[in-house]
């Protein structure tokens, strides 16, 4: 396994690293790492510390904030950005934008395990200019181009 710098910010953050919770899990989950609880009302988006900076430092890898399914399906808490984007550059503390589109208020607690950070490989790319793409079979057919959607 491959190794990810990282900065405790919070001292409440040393005794409870975010971990795999299962061999196979793809996301260490994020802490919201406040002092008391929030209310988040139906609508409003809050930005929450994590307690943790991570440098990811190899451009071939970035670090994206995914929602928790659980929180996400049933009480509507996902990301106020929809994807949490980590560059590899980025050393700040990890916040995550934390959106109620749900219809009833969130009581967010301190500590609670809020979004979940997941590793990914990409891929920088050079930008070159053509006049024309060699055919392909889609060519530019989209938005259901291929059938109903
Ligand atoms: O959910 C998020 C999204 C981003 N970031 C941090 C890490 C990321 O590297 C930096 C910039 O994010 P992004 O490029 O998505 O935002 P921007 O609005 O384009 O800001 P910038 O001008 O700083 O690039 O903010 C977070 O902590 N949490
Ligand atoms: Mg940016």
């Amino acid at each position: 396994m491959q190794s990810l710098q990282v900065k405790i910010l919070d001292e409440r953050m040393r005794s409870q690293l975010p971990a795999y919770g299962t061999p196979g899990s793809a996301g260490l989950d994020l802490r919201a790492c406040i002092d008391q609880t929030i209310d988040i009302a139906p609508g409003q988006t809050v930005l929450i510390p994590t307690g943790l900076a991570i440098y990811v430092e190899d451009p071939r890898y970035a670090a994206f904030i995914l929602p928790r399914s659980g929180l996400g399906h049933k009480h509507g808490i996902v990301l106020g950005n929809l994807v949490g984007l980590i560059d590899s550059d980025y050393q700040g503390q990890l916040m995550v934008s934390t959106w109620n589109r749900g219809d009833t208020a969130f009581k967010l607690e301190p500590m609670e395990r809020l979004a979940q950070l997941v590793v990914m490989p990409v891929q920088q790319v050079e930008l070159k200019v053509v006049e024309k793409f060699t055919e392909s079979s889609r060519g530019a057919g989209g938005f259901g181009s291929t059938g109903r959607s």
